[in-house]
């Protein structure tokens, strides 16, 4: 990030801690579930990293956000979702999955669009129902992720996936 730090977007602040990915991003005002906190206009195709959100099937549909949003950590109880299921990708956008709290910290469930992860970690959101080692949709079963909203490849990766260990 520049220095001195301006955010992106004037509705989130980025929270910057010592140490190896340990800042992350808070709204500055409330939001209602359901509606869209950004869209996502700046995004840019790039190869995988830990920053980068998949945007299709294949394992090089990545995007980089420019933005403060590559400060959204995961959790498994999280308040938004990354939808960049439109073929428009004007389209793409963050929405709020419940009522958010100005301070909160905006958090989405990496695996509902990740299918492989360029870098795992083991998981600190500290939620009742966390799911531990976090790498990838690839690595949950179908009914851990039958929770939450998944992006349309994850689903279609997840079915060929079963269906491949049905046939053995
Ligand atoms: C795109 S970055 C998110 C911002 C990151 N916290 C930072 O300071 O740069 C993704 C990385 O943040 C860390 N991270 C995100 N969510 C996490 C969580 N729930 N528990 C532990 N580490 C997490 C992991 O190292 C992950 O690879």
């Amino acid at each position: 990030m520049a220095d001195p730090y301006t955010p992106s977007h004037p509705e989130f602040v980025v929270e910057f801690h010592e140490g190896d990915f340990r800042s992350f991003l808070r709204t500055r005002r409330a939001f209602a579930g359901g509606e869209i906190l950004v869209h996502l206009t700046n995004a840019t195709r790039s190869p995988q990293t830990y920053s980068t959100v998949q945007c299709g099937r294949e394992p090089e549909d990545n995007v980089q956000f420019n933005s403060d949003f590559v400060f959204v950590n995961h959790s498994c109880e999280p308040n938004v979702v990354f939808d960049l299921s439109s073929p428009d990708a004007r389209e793409w956008h963050i929405r709020a999955l419940k009522d958010i709290e100005v301070g909160s910290s905006v958090t989405y469930f990496y695996p509902s669009t990740e299918w492989h992860m360029d870098q795992a970690f083991d998981c600190q959101c500290g939620t009742e129902g966390c799911l531990g080692k976090i790498q990838g949709a690839r690595y949950l079963k179908r009914e851990e992720l039958m929770k939450y909203w998944v992006s349309p490849w994850i689903s279609e990766l997840i079915r060929e996936r079963d269906t491949e260990i049905e046939r053995r």
